[in-house]
């Protein structure tokens, strides 16, 4: 008997473009939302985008409240809730990277508001998942939050972001190669529950973004263009499948991992990009895919090496050793590699010297 059902939840306005956060009100009017917002947003973000959308809102006699954030944590969505209680919000809307965003994504969730989501960098495929992604001691959490009503992404803005957000979100995009590889994987050897669609659609995302490599370039608005598309795109494949596997995969657990060995070292689409030159090395060896990804991230001035991250070569090993463990994902990983094995993939990929 065929029993199977599926909900999948997508933004309902999604609108890029330049100087389109101008537009937001109508936005937040066109979806019917009343009442007064909560800004979820970090410093820099407060200042370029949070505080003059909110004097717009305060223009059409609207008064949001507003809460910054500096870190991704369950403290930090506990905070936000309870503001969000205190100033007895209607709504929420994340304004910046992919930490804020993430945490009013949460935080939303559990209150049970809608949510808006309004990227001032494009860093991270998050801007549209319904996922959140944590680091809780040792491990790392994905956790189910509320996906956008609406996404505000200003090309404008995005592309006087500094570039190196930019080409972290080129690589976060990148690595999807590699997710859908260690899904697959684990769907075979572990039946783990598969969506051909999510798959093809994250890799198709990928396959545009590096045909269009040549047009990712600073300072051009078309690069911000090109490259939000991609992350709506990615963000869209993991909300069909219902989980991050079609953007996260032994890279990702590979990133979380430096997150805790080296916190803040270098961004998470950077790490991720890393991740995924080695981690293609493994599912296919020598003639396979890791030199196209290297090359790829290369093109968009993305790191490729430990080096490049800021990162040293024996922290990468350890990362790469240790992070199968981080949480309950099966890749290419498996239960492990040994030290020998890690250096060997590293060095011969030029991760390490
Ligand atoms: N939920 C999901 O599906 C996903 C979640 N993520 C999560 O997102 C986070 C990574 O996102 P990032 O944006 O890389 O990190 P982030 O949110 O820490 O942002 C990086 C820095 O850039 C700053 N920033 C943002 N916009 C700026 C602008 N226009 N000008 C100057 N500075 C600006 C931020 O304030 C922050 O200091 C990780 O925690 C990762 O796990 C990433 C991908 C998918
Ligand atoms: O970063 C992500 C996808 O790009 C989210 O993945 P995680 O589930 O690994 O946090
Ligand atoms: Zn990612």
């Amino acid at each position: 008997m065929f029993d199977k059902s599926t909900w999948i939840r997508l933004p309902r306005n999604v609108v890029v473009g330049k100087g389109v956060r101008s537009q937001f009100l109508e936005v937040v009017d066109d979806l019917h939302l009343r009442g007064r917002p909560l800004f979820v947003t970090s410093p820099t973000p407060r200042s370029i985008a949070a505080d003059p959308i909110a004097a717009d809102f305060e223009a059409a006699g609207i008064d949001p409240a507003i809460v910054t954030v500096e870190r991704a944590s369950f403290e930090a969505v506990e905070e936000v809730i309870e503001t969000a209680e205190a100033e007895e919000v209607a709504y929420l809307v994340g304004i910046g990277g992919g930490k804020a965003i993430d945490i009013a994504k949460m935080a939303s969730h559990h209150l049970e508001m809608g949510f808006c989501s309004v990227p001032t960098a494009a860093s991270h495929d998050g801007i549209v998942s319904n996922r959140g992604s944590v680091p809780d001691g040792d491990t790392r959490h994905s956790v189910a939050a509320e996906p956008p009503l609406a996404v505000v992404a200003d090309t404008e803005l995005l592309a006087d972001a500094p570039w190196e957000l930019t080409t972290a979100g080129c690589a976060d995009i990148i690595s999807n190669y590699t997710a859908v590889m260690d899904w697959r994987l684990a769907n075979r050897l572990k039946n783990v529950e598969y969506s051909g669609f999510a798959a093809a659609l994250a890799e198709m995302t990928a396959e545009i973004l590096v045909d269009n490599a040549d047009h990712v370039r600073p300072g051009l608005e078309e690069s911000a263009w090109i490259v939000t598309k991609a992350l709506v795109s990615s963000g869209v494949a993991m909300s069909i499948a219902g989980s991050s596997r079609p953007a996260s995969g032994a890279e990702h657990l590979f990133s979380h991992q430096l997150d805790r060995l080296a916190p803040g070292a270098a961004l998470h689409g950077h790490q991720v990009g890393v991740g995924s030159i080695m981690t293609a090395y493994l599912h296919d060896g020598e003639h396979g895919i890791w030199q196209d990804i290297r090359d790829a991230l290369d093109s968009i001035d993305a790191p490729t090496t430990a080096a490049e991250l800021g990162i040293d070569d024996e922290t990468v090993l350890e990362a790469l050793t240790t992070c199968h463990a981080i949480r309950d994902r099966y890749t290419i990983l498996g239960d492990g590699m040994n030290e020998e094995a890690a250096r060997e993939v590293a060095t011969t990929t030029g991760v390490i010297s």
